[in-house]
């Protein structure tokens, strides 16, 4: 365990330091140390080490024992499959072992709590979205006094969502014999003493942080790759060139050392995140007034809005090409000169998916670590072709995050 001084943190405080520390430090780090010197901290290294092992068992069994499974399948079929929810329930179980040490079966089993968390999980925030941006704020004030059926689906929405929340804390109190210590949950709660609902809303968070964002993106990833036959090619060179590297043969899975070479992908990721950001607004409700750096007054209880998914589209902010699907945009030559390229970080304020500041998302790099596993397993054994008739580029939902309006339709092609 992390041993860390919190006296002097008030307790929501303490929960975000506690999983900088856990999360926080990656492939490429945001300050430019180096990854060797940052393992020299010693007091972290076994720490952090173990909770980046496990975060890869996670991804890796998942995605071996389960999701590679009914692509294979698929292909021996020709079916036609829907990759984005295949990815949803991925990313559901994934976040569910990392973060409690749960494995809810979506993927495979009967999965049936999984799969009705899910549905309720995704009909709550579809609603809390339309609350948020109707033109009548509080209308749902009045809709809830008269029962309206939208209120009433949303409370047993949530009350679906808080059952199945309700169950993993429940459990996890009970056990005390340290017996599930790895993962994020069991870290947190070594820490101090909160209560059940606070615990519940942890639960929540880590669930709407981890699940749809990683599967929204991967899922314009591939629909991206499906028109950039170049770019599909370079990454697949990139997968040779670090096999031959690691001396692994093509049966052989890829490690967590493996991803740290894979500045290709690491580039096209971030492209189709540019491109396509999973968040793709983000509002902050101003507490005072205040003024922004370039002058601009903000009132108390004002909302603040920036819109990732416009930022990227703007030829001041990326350039005339701004709208292309460009990866070479993030690599640059290494430094001494040997004349590789590597994936070159941009400033958050340019590229704020992952949001900027002390609130940037502390799952960045573990979101990174399972899209580049998920992203360069599927690629080398097979192709993904997304079917004629999908709309070009396919329609969004209206929810918190950009998910496609029918799903992603391919077939899988082995390679
Ligand atoms: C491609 C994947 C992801 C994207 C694009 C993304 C994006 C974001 C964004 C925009 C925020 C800021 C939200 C706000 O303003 O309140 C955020 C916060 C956060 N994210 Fe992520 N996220 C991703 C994956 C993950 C994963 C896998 C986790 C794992 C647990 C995670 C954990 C968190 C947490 C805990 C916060 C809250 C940080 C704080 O409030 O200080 N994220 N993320």
């Amino acid at each position: 365990m992390i041993k860390t001084n919190f006296e002097n943190y008030p307790k929501g405080a303490r929960f975000i330091y506690l999983l900088q520390e856990l999360l926080g430090r990656g492939i490429f780090n945001a300050e430019g140390e180096s990854w060797r010197a940052q393992r020299k901290i010693a007091s972290y290294e076994f720490n952090t080490r173990s909770l980046r092992n496990f975060v890869m068992e996670a991804a890796a069994v998942e995605l071996h024992n389960r999701f590679i499974p009914i692509l294979e399948k698929s292909s021996n079929l020709n079916k036609v499959i829907d990759i984005q929810d295949l990815l949803e329930r991925y990313t559901f179980d994934n976040i569910c072992k990392v973060a409690f040490n749960v494995d809810p079966g979506c993927l495979s089993g009967d999965g049936t709590s999984g799969s009705e968390f899910m549905k309720a999980f995704e009909e709550a925030t579809t609603l809390i979205t339309k609350r948020f941006i109707s033109v009548f704020p509080g209308l749902h004030n009045l809709k809830k006094f008269f029962k309206f059926s939208s209120e009433l689906k949303l409370e047993r929405s949530i009350a679906t969502v808080h059952k199945f929340a309700d169950e993993i804390i429940t459990s996890r109190l009970k056990e005390s014999d340290g017996k599930s210590d790895e993962d994020l949950l069991s870290r947190f709660m070594a820490h101090s003493e909160y209560s059940p609902e606070f615990l519940r809303d942890i639960v929540v968070s880590f669930i709407l942080a981890g699940r749809d964002t990683t599967s929204s993106a991967l899922t314009w990833f591939f629909w991206l790759l499906s028109s950039h036959a170049d770019v599909e090619r370079k990454i697949l060179d990139e997968l040779e060139a670090v096999r031959r590297r690691s001396g692994k043969d093509r049966v052989e899975r890829y490690g967590f050392d493996d991803l740290r070479y894979m500045h290709y992908l690491h580039a096209a990721l971030s492209e189709g995140l540019r491109l396509y950001p999973p968040v793709p607004l983000d509002t902050k409700d101003c507490l005072k007034d205040d003024v922004m750096p370039d002058g601009t007054f903000i009132g108390k209880g004002w909302f603040v809005t920036y819109n990732a998914y416009a930022m990227a589209r703007l030829e001041s902010v990326w350039g005339e090409d701004c709208c292309e699907f460009r990866p070479e945009r993030w690599l640059e030559e290494e430094e001494g000169g040997k004349g590789n390229m590597v994936y070159r970080l941009e400033s958050p304020f340019k590229f704020p998916v992952f949001h900027g500041g002390p609130r940037i998302c502390l799952g960045k790099e573990m979101a990174y670590t399972q899209m580049k596993l998920v992203a360069a397993t599927v690629i080398e054994m097979f192709r993904v072709e997304v079917v004629a008739e999908e709309k070009n580029p396919p329609e969004h939902v209206l929810a918190l995050t950009m998910r496609m309006k029918n799903g992603l339709k391919v077939r899988i092609r082995k390679r």
